[in-house]
């Protein structure tokens, strides 16, 4: 059975470290990978820019690329995109035997303990965590966390296929220090962002003047 694979964050903007865990992932595990924009983020800050502006990035970012789509189910929804009630509902549509998955880079799951309702996570969906940068998860695990997670991590892709939940696989990609909090500081600051932004997304981003950027990126 396909793997339903969603791919939730605040993409404000997406940039290459996002698409490139989501081709790993797509890759790995040989399915379609769902970009799905947080209308409201929990756990940080508004976003510099709105939903439909975020997602209209994540649109030009995946233009063309196989195997990527865009999913705009937290921003049609109310209230704070809690991910418990969006894997809820996607398991109330798939039904109870269909293989969910949400995709994660490795700092989220390191503060999954502060997530809504974090432990129901595990019954509704399995979790794959890619690796990042300065986001060590044998060292850091949090006590609690690593008891969640001891019996459920796995290396087998088939395991995500053959089961509907609860189990966690680590993806081993190429590490990318990209951040959207650095893209936004280079935006600001006029700097280049040739080696971090898909350069459709650049030439929005610099039409709309988001983040302080100016009109015209520089050469
Ligand atoms: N370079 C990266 N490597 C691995 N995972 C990443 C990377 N960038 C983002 N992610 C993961 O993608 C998901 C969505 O990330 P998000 O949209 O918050 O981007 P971000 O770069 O972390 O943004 P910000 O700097 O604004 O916090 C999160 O689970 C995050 O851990
Ligand atoms: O449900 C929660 O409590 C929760 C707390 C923090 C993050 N999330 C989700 O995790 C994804 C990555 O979050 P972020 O803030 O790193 O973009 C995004 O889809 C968020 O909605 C979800």
């Amino acid at each position: 059975m396909a793997l339903h694979l969603v791919y939730g964050g605040t993409f404000d903007p997406i940039h290459f470290g996002h698409l490139a865990i989501a081709c790993a992932a797509r890759d790995a595990l040989d399915c379609t990978v769902r970009l799905m924009p947080a209308g409201d983020p929990p756990h940080r800050a508004p976003p510099g820019a709105d939903g439909a502006t975020r997602a209209a990035m994540v649109a030009l970012a995946i233009e063309g690329v196989q195997g990527l789509v865009l999913d705009h189910r937290e921003l049609e929804r109310q209230g704070r995109s809690y991910t418990v009630d969006t894997l809820a509902e996607l398991r109330d549509e798939l039904g109870p035997s269909k293989p969910l998955a949400w995709l994660v880079g490795a700092d989220s799951l390191l503060g999954l303990p502060g997530w809504h309702r974090w432990r129901d996570l595990f019954a509704l969906a399995h979790l794959v965590v890619a690796e990042r940068p300065g986001s060590a998860l044998d060292a850091q695990l949090l006590a609690g966390l690593a008891d969640a997670l001891q019996d459920r991590w796995t290396r087998q892709a088939a395991d995500l296929q053959s089961q509907p939940a609860g189990r966690v696989l680590r993806l081993h990609q190429p590490l990318s220090h990209v951040s959207a909090t650095a893209v936004r500081a280079r935006l600001a600051a006029g700097a280049s962002t040739a080696d971090c932004l898909p350069p459709r997304v650049a030439a929005f981003i610099h039409e709309k003047g988001l983040y302080g950027a100016a009109a015209r990126a520089p050469l």
